[in-house]
């Protein structure tokens, strides 16, 4: 490095991972041209293993055909979310989903739905037999009644009605994907995450030790320590762009946000610094899960505006940020492309992908045949624009 500037020298050292520096990162020098947030022109490029998204709402008909592609471009698998209307609480279901994603996706594409079932107090362990058979349904997931988008007909009483479905889930090693919070209106809508670690998980895992169990989209340091203490391979959790990046204040300022509001909601900043530690830390038991969950600009922008963030567009580019501000892109592969795969039992993507280190705008909107959606960052700059997989 001594060839270079010492200012560029101290920049390559700390984007130079020490483990498999060739492999990871490839900085590419462009000159002594002024770039933006570089003084020196230094151009980075970031190739990695393709990412999967294991939470991802693709929802379904004019919806489905205008986000698939944002997600089908950049990643590999991705787990899919059940709570449409109806719920897709059947293998039968599920089957019929995964054909009508299949064909709404773009040509020449690798893109892999992963189908879930949507738990109810209903499911029968028969059902998880016949999920597991279908070799396309990959998770169940449990909704609590009425703590989000489409919950409704979710379970009202997990212990007492589920059990045998959860011993089945352990026979058939199918995970359990959960929204982790109490419904209960007694509980301050801040703590519910933390109240379901204690009244549903703690007990859940104490039960059914051998339960493969994700909290999805964690947003507290509370749930953070909770899956560190679990054994590795058992408990896992997803975490979201918006969790990572943002605090509860991005819900109020200048003015209510509504493209910020997603369930669980959004925490205060002490707890979202715990998730970025934990995931910085090259911790296992954590990986990539988006939440992206689009609803139409006018179902946000409203009296009673759905909860959900439509981050698909610009996932990558905030994880590789956030994973870049706290030093640590060399663990950010782990985090987007190896934990998820080797937790689901599942091969890692062969394919490659290249973030590249350059300002882009995000747009203010997509629009669609019948609305607009408003993605994340709306209108905002972003680097780390992510290449498709060669
Ligand atoms: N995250 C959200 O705020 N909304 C999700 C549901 C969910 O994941 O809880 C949705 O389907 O809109
Ligand atoms: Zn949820
Ligand atoms: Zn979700």
């Amino acid at each position: 490095n001594e060839r270079f500037d010492p200012a560029i020298a101290q920049m390559i050292k700390e984007f130079a991972l020490p483990s498999r520096p060739s492999r990871l990162y490839n900085p590419k020098f462009g000159g002594f041209k002024r770039f933006k947030g570089y003084g020196y022109g230094v151009r980075m490029e970031l190739s990695i293993a393709q990412p999967d998204d294991w939470h991802l709402h693709l929802r379904d008909g004019e919806l489905l055909e205008a986000v698939v592609s944002h997600s089908a471009k950049q990643f590999g698998r991705a787990i899919i979310m059940p709570n449409l209307r109806p719920p897709v609480t059947t293998t039968s279901a599920a089957v019929a989903y995964h054909d009508s994603i299949l064909n709404a996706l773009p040509d020449n594409t690798n893109f892999t739905p992963l189908m879930t079932l949507y738990l109810t107090d209903k499911t029968s362990p028969h059902e998880i037999k016949l999920a597991r058979e279908s070799g396309v349904v990959y998770g169940v997931k449990l909704y609590p009644a009425g703590a989000t988008t489409n919950s409704q007909d979710g379970v009202t009483d997990l212990f007492g009605k589920c059990l045998p479905v959860l011993e089945e889930m352990v026979n058939q090693d199918m995970p359990l994907l959960v929204h982790g919070e109490v419904t209960d209106p007694e509980i301050d809508i801040f703590d519910r995450e933390k109240v379901f670690i204690d009244r549903i998980l703690k007990p859940l895992i104490q039960k059914l030790p051998k339960l493969k169990v994700v909290m999805e989209h964690v947003t507290t340091m509370d749930a953070v320590k909770f899956v560190e203490s679990c054994e590795e391979g058992c408990v896992a959790a997803t975490v979201t762009p918006q969790h990572l990046l943002l605090n509860r204040n991005s819900l109020f300022q200048g003015g209510l946000q509504p493209h910020n509001y997603c369930l669980p909601v959004l925490k205060r900043e002490t707890h979202r610094q715990a998730i970025v530690a934990a995931v910085t830390s090259g911790n296992r038991r954590f990986f990539l899960g988006t939440d992206s969950a689009p609803h139409d600009r006018q179902q946000k922008e409203c009296a009673c505006g759905c909860a959900g963030v439509f981050n698909s567009p610009v996932a990558l580019s905030i994880y590789a940020k956030v994973f870049e501000e706290a030093g640590a892109l060399d663990k950010l592969e782990a985090f987007t492309s190896l934990n998820g795969p080797d937790f689901y039992g599942l091969p890692r993507n062969t394919r490659k992908i290249t973030l590249k280190k350059t300002t882009w705008k995000v747009p203010e909107s997509y629009s669609y045949a019948s609305g607009s959606i408003v993605p994340m960052s709306a209108g905002e700059s972003l680097e780390w624009l992510p290449y498709s997989p060669s």
